[in-house]
């Protein structure tokens, strides 16, 4: 008998390519296909594969590729890719410029300019457009890592998915299952030319350290086969997730009364998971943007940890008041500019609890009940403020409960090394003092004092030595202790300037900080707590000079401001 022909068939690589993106195309029918490209070899490899199956199935496929701008050469960069890609036989190829704006971490900016370009090219295209993106399973797996390091909830462990419908255009993955190594090998099997981008081994990018260190390490101590896991685990989750998303959704519609308000009692019977997922819906659903974990938390606790409390408010001017037994949106009153209303208090062991309050006369008139005071009793002297106080966000007790967990973690860093504490004066001048005594170590002290704010509620950006330290700081292991970070400006400036002294060490431990207030990023190792954007008073900082002598920490009444 002769030997069958042997009949030269794609090289294995190219073939997995081309059949992980059949199941796709069978869903693009009527539409525009778009393959991301960027030049290197995981896009090309699947606009390799998309050039020869998207015909076959009777699917139109061209491509988009975005020149940044930010590395030299882009433009040519972009052109080459456009031609590599028309020599495949796609059509159209569109090149898009993408505008990164300036703030922002430079991964995040430059991958929201890339999505917005494609989406404003991709609208150029008639009828629908299905965007084709190149993220293998190794992406996959360094999205979960990278995710999980945020903590920031499930979804955010749960990776990225295959098909994201967003408007009219469609988002679609089609190599999540696929290696890099599979890409690779098939652009060099097609004798494709790749394009390595040199941000790509840059180890200044989280995603890069992970890649080169952070799972190679893993692989080694856990024997392998940790990027599959991670994107099976990524795929599980996702499959929980949406059956949750899908009950919550349905919990909502049922809860939802024409008002616009939800029942608190029935919320409250629901499992925390459901039940976060019908308010975030409900608040999302209203058109509150930008809602993050601790408001979340913040109006979970309206439900649950009913004691009275005021509105939480939300980003976008509104606030939820619990009210009769349900729970309203309604726009928060932030008068002057000066004080909005209670938000959450997030404690930086990432264990949230919601500000203390006075009493909400909306709560006395539902007959339910309502806390004491808060500028009396437990709260200790209010040095005769009292009437100018509006609500606390951190009590005495928590700041030295606080105080003393963040000595016990730092005497432990710092065991068998002589800590020079660098106070910000004045406003660190309490914290100074309680945290000298609460660390376990021995410890000089130094002062330096600078301002930004003079009398005013938000930074003048403007930043002046008042009192320089009274001595050299080479080969010290300096802590600057800050009460608090809100633009951040105070501090870089502060880094940059003791950084030129040539310290043997130089950390940060800031008894405050405000996320939403942040505008340059700062190294900080030591964080007290996470407070909203809100301006604060008492342990240390002023309005005009007055409230440092307070223990607690509060909000002023807008009165205050205008007077
Ligand atoms: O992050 P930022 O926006 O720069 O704000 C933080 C700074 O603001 C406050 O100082 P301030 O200038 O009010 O002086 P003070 O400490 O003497 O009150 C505070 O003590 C911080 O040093
Ligand atoms: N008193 C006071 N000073 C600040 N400096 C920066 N932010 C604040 C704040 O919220 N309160």
């Amino acid at each position: 008998m002769s030997p069958a022909p042997v009949v030269a068939g794609p090289h294995p690589a190219v073939a997995a390519l081309r059949v992980a993106v059949r199941p796709g195309l069978a869903r693009a029918a009527g539409r525009t296909v778009l393959v991301g490209c960027s030049g290197g070899a995981d896009s090309v490899a699947l606009a390799a594969a998309l050039a020869v199956e998207a015909p076959r199935a009777g699917v139109r496929c061209g491509a988009v590729t975005v020149d940044h701008g930010l590395q030299q050469g882009s433009a040519a960069r972009a052109a080459a890719t456009a031609e590599l890609v028309r020599g495949l036989g796609l059509d159209p190829v569109l090149v898009a410029r993408a505008e990164v704006a300036a703030d922002g971490g430079p991964e995040g900016a430059a991958r929201a300019a890339r999505l917005a370009a494609v989406r404003s090219v991709a609208g150029t295209v008639a009828g629908p457009v299905t965007v084709a993106l190149a993220h293998t399973l190794d992406d996959q797996a360094e999205t979960v890592l990278l995710g999980l390091g945020r903590g920031s909830g499930p979804r955010s462990v749960a990776g990225m998915v295959e098909h994201r419908d967003d408007g009219d255009l469609r988002w679609w993955r089609p190599l999540l299952a696929e290696r890099r190594g599979t890409t690779r090998a098939a652009c060099r099997a097609l004798g494709l030319p790749v394009w390595e981008d040199p941000w790509n081994t840059d180890p200044a990018y989280r995603r890069v350290r992970l890649r080169t260190e952070v799972l190679p390490l893993l692989e080694d101590a856990l024997g392998g086969g940790v990027a599959p896991a991670l994107a099976r685990t990524a795929a599980l989750l996702r499959e929980d997730l949406d059956a949750l998303d899908a009950l919550a959704a349905a919990r909502l519609a049922a809860l939802l009364e024409p008002a616009g308000t939800l029942p608190a009692a029935p919320l409250a019977d629901l499992p925390p998971a459901l039940r976060r997922r019908v308010l975030r819906g409900w608040l999302t659903g209203a058109g509150v943007a930008d809602l993050q974990s601790v408001h979340l938390l913040a109006v979970d606790a309206l439900v649950t940890g009913w004691r009275g409390q005021r509105a939480v408010s939300l980003p976008g001017g509104v606030g939820v008041v619990r009210r009769s037994g349900r729970l309203a949106l309604e726009p928060t009153r932030v008068p002057g500019g000066a004080a909005a209303r209670p938000g959450p208090v997030h404690d930086s062991r990432g264990d949230p609890s919601v500000s203390q309050s006075v009493p909400a006369p909306e709560a006395a008139a539902a007959g339910e009940p309502a806390p004491g005071s808060p500028v009396d009793g437990p709260l200790g002297p209010d040095h005769g403020y009292g009437p100018d106080i509006d609500h606390v966000l951190l009590t005495e007790e928590q700041i030295q409960q606080k105080i003393r967990e963040l000595a016990t973690r730092i005497a432990v860093d710092y065991a068998g090394r002589e800590v020079l504490l660098v106070g910000v004066l004045k406003g660190a001048v309490l914290f100074m003092s309680d945290f000298a005594r609460a660390l376990q170590l021995p410890t000089q002290m130094e002062f330096m004092a600078v301002s930004s704010y003079g009398s005013a509620t938000s930074s003048s950006g403007v930043v002046r030595i008042l009192k320089d330290l009274d001595r050299d700081i080479t080969d010290k292991h300096v802590l600057v202790l800050e009460d608090i970070i809100d633009s951040g400006l105070t501090l870089s400036w502060l880094l940059k300037n003791l950084g030129g002294r040539r310290p043997a060490s130089l950390e940060v431990c800031a008894l405050l900080r405000k996320p939403d207030a942040v505008k340059v990023d700062v190294p900080v190792k030591y964080i007290g707590f996470d407070i909203p954007n809100e301006f604060v008073v008492g342990y240390g900082l002023d309005y005009a000079e007055r409230y440092r002598d307070l223990p607690y920490i509060a909000t002023l009444r807008p009165e205050v401001y205008s007077s």
